[in-house]
């Protein structure tokens, strides 16, 4: 079996690859082009991708008629058309549950830091302008006992208001698309209306997946509804945001501070105007980042892709929307 593996991953699921298939690796930092990725994949039976590649209709034409399974590196999957690829019975795995943890902390980390101004005090020991203790400085927003608001409680939804509910005694507000009596019984919790968990929320932490009903569910509009102290954190998917928007709320304190741990484009425009601010806080999409959730993706990844080659149920396996 003919596999192409976008990106190096960690050994735990690419030496089982190697072990059975004919596999190449993309050997470079950066992702294939897309003219690299087409080629690359040309005639291979399965593909293991990144949220950076795109697999659409115009790929799987590429590919050929032989390939049986897309397997991505990570739990979103909105790079992938999973309707074209039902259409094409083509099976697509994602790798939920062992990074929840990982992207949890680092929510809660980004709010924290946005809240409490780490932004500007690291910038301010950097560029050597500490002078002394100031008592009207770096004044930032408390946390205990303040309200939650969770765009999307889903698995990574869940461990956030965990850890803010019982770390911080904050109360738990949150949009479903359905009840969720399990989550209101562990954490006193109370589905919303969205514009209530705007409204009513000291923090706002998104974590819908993307999808034509979440993409830019935050704009001017939005922020608008927000409290002036508040802070919107964004660990989902960078789409899900106007940054144009948000960087007119933060410049205008409509909202207090945003910590954003996924951008569109990724990277970064360079001459995005969030780069700047002091009152937000960005980082290069780090949240599965530890060498336990990486590696379980990575052996996830190969059963997937394992497992579609050989025509055997994913163990997960996506549907599209
Ligand atoms: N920053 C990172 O490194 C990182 C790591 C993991 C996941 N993610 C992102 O986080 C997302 C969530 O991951 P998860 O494992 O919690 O997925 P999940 O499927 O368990 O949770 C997503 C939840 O969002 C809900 N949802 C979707 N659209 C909604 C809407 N319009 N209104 C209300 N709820 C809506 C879904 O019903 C689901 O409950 C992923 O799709 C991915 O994009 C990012
Ligand atoms: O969706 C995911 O899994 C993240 O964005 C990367 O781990």
């Amino acid at each position: 079996m003919k596999v192409f593996v976008t990106r190096q991953i960690p050994a735990a699921g690419l030496d089982r690859i190697r072990n059975v298939c004919d596999c190449e690796v993309w050997p470079d930092r950066l992702p294939p082009s897309r003219d690299q990725l087409l080629e690359k994949s040309a005639g291979c039976d399965g593909v293991l991708s990144l949220l950076s590649d795109r697999i659409d209709a115009e790929f799987f034409d590429h590919v050929g008629p032989q390939l049986k399974v897309v397997s991505n590196f990570a739990v979103g999957y909105n790079n992938i058309d999973v309707a074209e690829a039902d259409r094409r019975g083509i099976a697509v795995g994602n790798t939920p549950g062992v990074l929840t943890d990982a992207t949890a902390d680092i929510a809660v980390g980004l709010l924290l830091a946005a809240a409490r101004c780490f932004r500007e005090g690291i910038d301010n020991v950097t560029h050597e302008q500490w002078k002394t203790w100031e008592p009207m400085g770096f004044i930032g927003q408390d946390l205990v006992g303040k309200t939650i608001g969770i765009v999307g409680m889903g698995r990574i939804g869940a461990a956030v208001a965990r850890r803010l509910h019982f770390g911080w005694g904050m109360s738990v507000l949150y949009t479903a698309r359905s009840e969720k009596p399990e989550i209101d019984d562990q954490f006193n919790a109370r589905r919303v209306e969205f514009s209530t968990l705007l409204a009513e929320s000291d923090f706002v932490s998104i974590h819908t997946d993307l999808n034509p009903q979440t993409e830019k569910l935050f704009g001017d509009e939005t922020f608008a509804q927000m409290k002036p102290t508040s802070v919107l954190v964004n660990t989902a998917r960078g789409g899900i945001v106007d940054q144009q928007a948000l960087h007119r709320a933060l410049q205008a304190g409509t909202i207090f501070a945003a910590g954003l741990d996924v951008t569109e484009p990724e990277p970064l425009a360079a001459d995005s105007p969030l780069r700047s601010m002091g009152n937000c806080v960005i980082l290069p999409h780090i949240g599965s980042g530890t060498v336990a959730s990486r590696d379980a993706m990575a052996t996830i990844a190969a059963d997937n892709l394992l497992a579609g080659l050989n025509g055997q149920p994913l163990p997960h396996r996506v549907a599209a929307n």
